[in-house]
């Protein structure tokens, strides 16, 4: 059974008023017993009986709000304005950051063994806040500082994703970023480090976790707790939240221009212009 562990998470500060508050100096929140066991129960009996799920890989989602091309993690389709779930508008006047709320929900099940590969949400796509809400059962998840060669890669459009879609065959839905999977061992260098999200807890990703760190979740069936337990993986759910940048929103001004889409696009754009610029002098 492969279990092999990353680092353990740093030791977080904890919220002096609120000790299910805990604190990364990378910018994560992790909001301990954010729900009740009977809101989860509620809200896990409301999400299986949606119809509309889709698959992404091995995990299963539901979309609520625009959705994303996956193909270019990037171009949202118009706004889908079917009404949001209940289990949705109850969680908003919760959120920790009320200044802006999230207005594209991405509901998703793991089954034991699915994982999501490493990403970064993109930056000119979405709002700083990014939040996963997990229930059902717990799961690690790892975040590592993202490498400009990384980012650069996950700005090239998905051949495979756009072949499969010309095809008409195997659609997903994602509104999740889909990155293109990386070299074996190339995610289990020694700045990664692992967080257990447990069932009923709310993330919040801002800062540096939000705009420099990848974060993946590990397709495992075992896994290796902090004290050493083995644990097996049981389904969990998840729902992303994540409010989208429109019209002259679609912007970034992060500290991290390395690994952020809006300015590798512009250097992008610019180095084609010149290359144009070049062949008509040549
Ligand atoms: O399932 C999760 O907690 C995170 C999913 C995620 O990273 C995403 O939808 O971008
Ligand atoms: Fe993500």
């Amino acid at each position: 059974m492969a279990t092999n562990k990353l680092k353990k998470a740093p030791e977080p500060t904890i919220d002096p008023s609120d000790p299910r508050i805990h604190r990364w100096d990378n910018g994560l929140v992790l909001y301990n017993e954010f729900m009740t066991e009977d809101e989860e129960a509620a809200m896990i009996k409301d999400i299986l009986a949606d119809t509309r799920w889709t698959g992404a890989g091995k995990r299963l989602s539901l979309h609520f709000g625009p959705r994303f091309d996956y193909t270019n993690n990037m171009t949202l389709d118009p706004v889908d304005d079917s009404p949001l779930p209940t289990y949705i508008t109850n969680l908003l006047s919760r959120l920790p950051i009320q200044e802006y709320l999230p207005d594209q929900f991405t509901v998703q099940y793991y089954p034991p063994g699915a994982g999501i590969p490493p990403h970064v949400d993109t930056h000119s796509a979405f709002r700083e806040a990014l939040y996963s809400l997990s229930f059902g059962s717990a799961v690690p998840m790892a975040f590592k500082r993202c490498g400009s060669k990384e980012a650069r890669k996950a700005r090239i459009p998905n051949r495979t994703l756009v072949g499969n879609i010309n095809a008409g065959k195997n659609k997903s839905t994602s509104s999740t970023p889909e990155p293109k999977p990386s070299s074996p061992g190339e995610n289990e260098e020694d700045d990664s480090w692992e967080l257990f999200l447990p069932p009923r807890s709310l993330l919040l990703m801002l800062g540096p976790s939000r705009y420099g760190f990848t974060h993946k979740i590990r397709g495992r069936k075992f896994d290796q707790k902090d004290d050493g337990e083995v644990v097996e993986r049981k389904g969990r759910y998840s729902i992303t939240m994540r409010k989208v940048n429109r019209g002259d929103e679609i912007a970034c001004s992060c500290d991290f221009p390395d690994v952020c889409d809006a300015r590798i696009r512009e250097e992008m754009q610019r180095a084609s212009g010149e290359d144009e610029a070049a062949q008509m002098a040549g």
